[in-house]
């Protein structure tokens, strides 16, 4: 019974701190996994917030850059159409004066200070000329007369020659004969009353005016600026060559591009020679032209580039530091368990080591019974019991025979091995209900049973007897030859009975002397 005792408490204990560790187990994975689900799901926000951010200002710096491109296009597109507007507003004068008044000598003198005036005036123009019907030169802004010269072999006079259109025409690039300098020809045909062709009024326009002004706009690596005529001649382009002036670019991909987009300008996007370019281009009012203004795409995005490497950076660290925080935490989560499980371990040992002290502080040695201070108290416990519930209470008390003949026979070790044969034969007996035995002191033991009357107790005291004698354990010194025990019983109800506890174990004494001293190896139950 106390085996089982000791069991139980020892179950007791082990469930506990078994379910205490499941518990504490299931609540350590929830904060790991919850820990690294927090700073995981971090991570990924601030990865989505950069890559969105990143995303963002790349695309803000794209179009921000295609409206400077195509402000910058349409603002040289105005600057070229005041020029050539300026130049053919001087031809339409010098066209309607000579219709008018033809060009005698003193005409030819009035006009020539005209064309001085205008050219102080107007620093873009090289020079102003005007051809007779033949070509020949009649009169110039140079102040000198060039006889001989003709221009009947310029493409601007054979087209006026040949057009009886009164519109202005813008030419190609051609090398001026007075001032051996690029120039851009704008013309008009002078015509007699009949219509018949008269000859051409010409204004040329130096290609390093227009050079002077783009020069001055920074278009950076890979960028560049085209004036050209909407067939596809190059009249200058930036950075500027002079092989690139009058270069017919029309086949080119862009400029095919170009002649379909819409005519107040716009952006493409060109590939070609390893580099992508923004194109922004404008056509000029008024005149055949298109102003084109590109960027590389690699230096509108250098910015964006060197922000996006340094919030990279940023990002980078947060994440690491995220990361060492992470396991940091995950270090000190490993480290309370590691001491809650050692401290549960601790607990677990303390309560079972508590558990076999109460078993050894009530339980006999020797035999395994419990001991007489347990026995005191089971009998109280028991005793108050019965008196509440009316029950009867059987005590009895069993002493061994001859027992000083027995160790001084055998020896005391002997004798000791005999007094636990006795103990193993009184627990086999015992009931399984709440009936206790103690070794009482020496070679007495006492057995205290609850809701036990007379008739029961004396049966098994009997086959308690019987047990002892069928063990048959060899006692010289005994008249029967073996070891035997007598047993005195005391059996009713607290109520009935009256008196303590202390009173039943008197009783069950009395009855065990008389039992001894009526020969032993018997039961006597109290008066
Ligand atoms: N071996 C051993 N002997 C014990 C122990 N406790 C008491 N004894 C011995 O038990 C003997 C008891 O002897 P007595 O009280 O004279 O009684 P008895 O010889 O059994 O004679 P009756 O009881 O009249 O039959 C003593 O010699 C004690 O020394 C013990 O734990 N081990």
């Amino acid at each position: 019974m106390q085996e089982r005792l000791e069991r139980e408490r020892a179950l007791e204990a082990g469930g506990a701190v078994a379910a205490g560790q499941g518990e504490a187990a299931g609540g350590r994975r929830s904060i790991k996994a919850l820990t690294a689900g927090i700073l995981a799901f971090a991570c990924c926000a601030l990865l989505a917030l950069e890559a969105w951010s990143n995303w963002h200002a790349r695309r803000l710096q794209l179009a921000n850059a295609g409206i400077t491109t195509v402000n910058t296009a349409r603002a040289l597109a105005d600057q070229a159409g005041a020029t050539f507007k300026m130049a053919d507003t001087v031809l339409v004068g010098l066209v309607d004066r000579v219709e008018t008044d033809g060009w005698s000598r003193a005409q030819v003198d009035e006009l020539r200070a005209l064309m001085t005036r205008h050219m102080k005036e107007l620093p873009a123009l090289q020079g102003l000329f005007i051809y007779d019907q033949d070509g020949r030169w009649i009169v110039n802004s140079a102040g000198r007369a060039f006889d001989g010269r003709n221009n009947a072999d310029r493409d601007y006079f054979r087209h006026h020659r040949s057009h009886p259109g009164r519109g202005v025409h813008v030419g190609a690039p051609i090398v001026g004969r007075t001032s051996g300098a690029w120039v851009i020809p704008v013309s008009r045909r002078i015509e007699r009353a009949d219509g018949s062709f008269a000859g051409v009024a010409l204004a040329t326009i130096r290609v390093d005016y227009f050079r002077a002004v783009y020069e001055r706009l920074d278009v950076r690596r890979d960028g560049g600026i085209v004036l050209a005529l909407d067939d596809g001649i190059q009249l200058l382009g930036m950075p500027f060559a002079v092989v690139d002036v009058g270069r017919d670019i029309a086949a080119s991909p862009v400029f095919a591009r170009l002649a379909a987009a819409p005519r107040d300008g716009g952006l493409l996007e060109s590939a070609g020679q390893g580099v992508t370019r923004m194109v922004g281009f404008s056509r000029v009012a008024g005149f055949p032209l298109v102003v084109s203004v590109a960027r590389s795409k690699d230096d509108v995005l250098a910015n964006w580039r060197a922000g996006s490497v340094a919030a990279g950076g940023v990002l980078v660290a947060l994440i690491a530091g995220l990361a060492l925080l992470g396991r940091q935490v995950m270090r000190q989560i490993r480290l309370r368990d590691r001491l809650e499980r050692e401290l549960l371990a601790t607990k677990a040992a303390l309560e079972t080591s508590n558990a076999s002290l109460a078993s050894l502080a009530y339980l006999d040695g020797l035999t395994g019974l419990f001991n007489r201070r347990y026995h005191d108290l089971a009998l109280q416990r028991e005793f108050q019991a019965a008196r509440r519930e009316g029950l009867p209470l059987a005590v009895l008390m069993l002493d061994v025979d001859h027992f000083k003949g027995y160790n001084d026979r055998y020896g005391h070790p002997a004798g000791d091995a005999c007094l636990a044969r006795v103990a193993r034969c009184i627990k086999a007996c015992l009931p399984p209900a709440r009936a206790l035995a103690s070794r009482y002191g020496g070679e007495e033991f006492a057995l205290v049973l609850p809701a036990t009357g007379l008739a029961a107790a004396l049966a098994l005291a009997d086959a308690i007897r019987d047990a002892v004698a069928a063990c048959a354990i060899e006692h010289g010194g005994a008249p029967a030859g073996v070891v035997s025990v007598s047993i005195g019983v005391c059996a009713m109800a607290p109520q009935a009975g009256g008196g303590e506890a202390a009173d039943w174990v008197r009783r069950a004494d009395a009855a065990l002397y008389r039992a001894k001293a009526a020969g032993r190896n018997r039961v006597e139950a109290a008066a």
